[in-house]
Formats: structure tokens, sequence, C-alpha cells
């Protein structure tokens, strides 16, 4: 049985875990987007959101930063809500790469097949999905809505960033454009890239995330708003995905380490999901060599192994 917690416990791991990494000092902010070169690398935010709507927190958890590929997740459940997660799977995948995020070589190497929904290609092709096929402002509305219920709150998008992404996107424009070659994208490869680049643009805070990360451990109900956000059978899928690939290559390493599934954004932003258990967030922009936040990897892994939370426990 899992280690049962009450919130003074999760509170004080939260606070030690903001202490203790608030100093550390490695990585670099990313600076392939232009944008993220700039965003203040000392801020620092831990956010909890527990099955009952509580949350937990410490530091910046109100700064909004850039989601990127943390929004690859939202829209793998849109697409699972909207099609069945067998068609998903089926149409894109769930098999973890072992290689980078943007990698073309894992759509060679996979025979044509984009992975899984939370890699670039996978991504891309998910937004390609997401329905209404054929209607870029339907699909950004279907795309934000979903955001906004499983977050309990709006996201902005962050103008600056989708235009500084927009201008240097090349190589996933090359993986769209590979994609329709294989026949696995699924309407206009240069619109679904741009709902793709918009939606990593998107602006969130810490809290929102751990809240998203919440309703998808509370299989679909989002534990502040208490609404029905999607329908409970996707928990185990989209958690599954989050568990083999959430981390790209390091992917190993990371559930080893930490015994949680989470996923990353080159934004600095992670979200973990405990099924039943919590959603958990951190932000900090400096990243590791794999582009996954240092101080965000080491504060939710001091968490769950201080309070010995472990998906395989
Ligand atoms: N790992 C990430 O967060 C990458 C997202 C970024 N928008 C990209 O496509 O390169």
């Amino acid at each position: 049985m899992m280690q049962q917690f009450d919130t003074q416990q999760m509170n004080e791991a939260v606070n030690e875990a903001y202490e203790k990494f608030r100093g550390d000092d490695g990585g670099k902010n990313a600076d392939y987007i232009p944008f993220l070169a700039n965003v203040p690398s000392q801020l620092f935010g831990i956010s909890v959101c527990l099955p009952d709507g509580e949350i937990v927190e410490a530091g910046d958890t109100d700064y909004v930063f850039g989601v990127e590929s943390v929004s690859k997740v939202p829209t793998a459940i849109l697409a699972m809500e909207q099609y069945g997660p067998d068609t998903v799977l089926d149409q894109i995948g769930a098999d973890a790469t072992g290689l980078p995020f943007n990698s073309i070589m894992a759509i060679l190497l996979e025979n044509d097949h984009p992975s899984t929904p939370l890699v670039n290609a996978g991504a891309i092709a998910a937004c390609s999905m997401v329905k209404p096929v054929g209607d870029a402002s339907g699909k950004w509305k279907a795309i934000t809505d979903f955001l906004e219920k499983l977050c309990g709150s709006p996201l902005v998008l962050q103008d600056e960033l989708y235009k500084s992404e927009s201008e240097t996107n090349f190589n996933n424009r090359s993986i769209a454009w590979l994609l329709k070659n294989y026949d696995r994208i699924y309407d206009d490869p240069d619109m679904s890239l741009d709902i793709y680049t918009r939606q990593c643009s998107m602006g969130v805070t810490a809290r929102q995330l751990s809240i998203c990360g919440g309703t998808i451990a509370n299989r679909g109900v989002n534990p502040v708003t208490h609404e029905r956000v999607f329908d409970a059978a996707i928990t185990p899928k989209i958690v599954s995905m989050i568990a083999t690939v959430g981390f790209y290559e390091h992917t190993g390493d990371w559930i080893f380490s930490s015994g949680i599934p989470a996923k990353t954004g080159v934004g600095g932003g992670i979200v973990g999901v405990l099924p039943g258990v919590m959603g958990i967030a951190a932000f900090s922009p400096k990243l590791d060599g794999s582009g996954n936040s240092v101080r965000a990897q080491h504060a939710i892994k001091y968490i769950t192994n201080k309070l010995g939370l472990n998906l395989f426990g």
C-alpha cells in the first residue's frame, strides 16, 4: 500500500524542497526559442493539488511561463476524448522513442509512425486530429476551452513567445511535412503545426499545472471546480503515455528515481501525476541537456521520495 500522508507532511516536504533547491544553479534557460532565454532564471515554484482540491505550494506559483511540451498532455487527452484511445493508438501510437523530443530520426526508425502524442511529431499529429478538422479557429477553441477546464481557469497566449517560436521552428516544419509524406498527419500540415506552436506558447502557472495534474489524477474530474472534464477511462491511458516518454530519452532514469510519471516542457515546467493521490507541478527555467528543468526535477523527486509516493511501490 502506498504510504499515506497528511496535508501537514506534504506542506513540510514542499517547503523543504523549495528551500533545499532554490539556490541550485545548475543548467541553463532554453535558448533555441529566443524568448525563453530571457525569462528570469531564479524563478522557482512548487505546487501540489490534492484530490479534495486543496493546494499546497511554495515559491513562484503565480508566475506565468510558457507551457511548451507539457501542452502535449492536454491535447493527447482531447484527441482520446474525441476519438477514443484506440484510434489515437492506431493513428499516432504510444511507444517511447528513446530519443530527443524533436527527433526526426524517431519518425524514420518507427517506420513512419509518429510514436506517441507526447513527442513533437505525435503532438503535431494530435493537433491535426482535433475536431473540427479543417477549421483552425474551431480547433483552437476546442484546445483552449479544454485547457481551461483541465486547469480550472483560463490560460493566456504569450504573444511574444508565439512569435519567437513561429519564427524559429524550422525543425518542426520538417516534422510536419515528413508526417505528410507518410500520411500520418490528419489535417493541413502548416495549420496543424501552427496550432501546435500556439498551444506551446500558452502561459500557465505552476498552480494551474498542478490542478491539471490533479484533474488527471482524479480520473477526469477537476478537484477544484468539481467539473467532469474527460472520461475516467482515459486516465490510465494518458498516465501510461506520460510514464513511458514524459522525459524523452531520460524517462527511465526519471521514473526509476522519482517513482512518478511526469511530463516536462522547455519553458521550465514539469507536471507529475499519481492517480488517486495528487497532481504535482514545479517550475524553474534552467534546464539540463535534454530540456528538463533542473530545480523542478530535484523538487518533485525530493517530495515523492520523502513521502514514499511511488507508482510502483
Ligand atoms: N520539449 C519542449 O518543451 C519543446 C516544445 C517546443 N515548442 C518545441 O517544439 O520545440
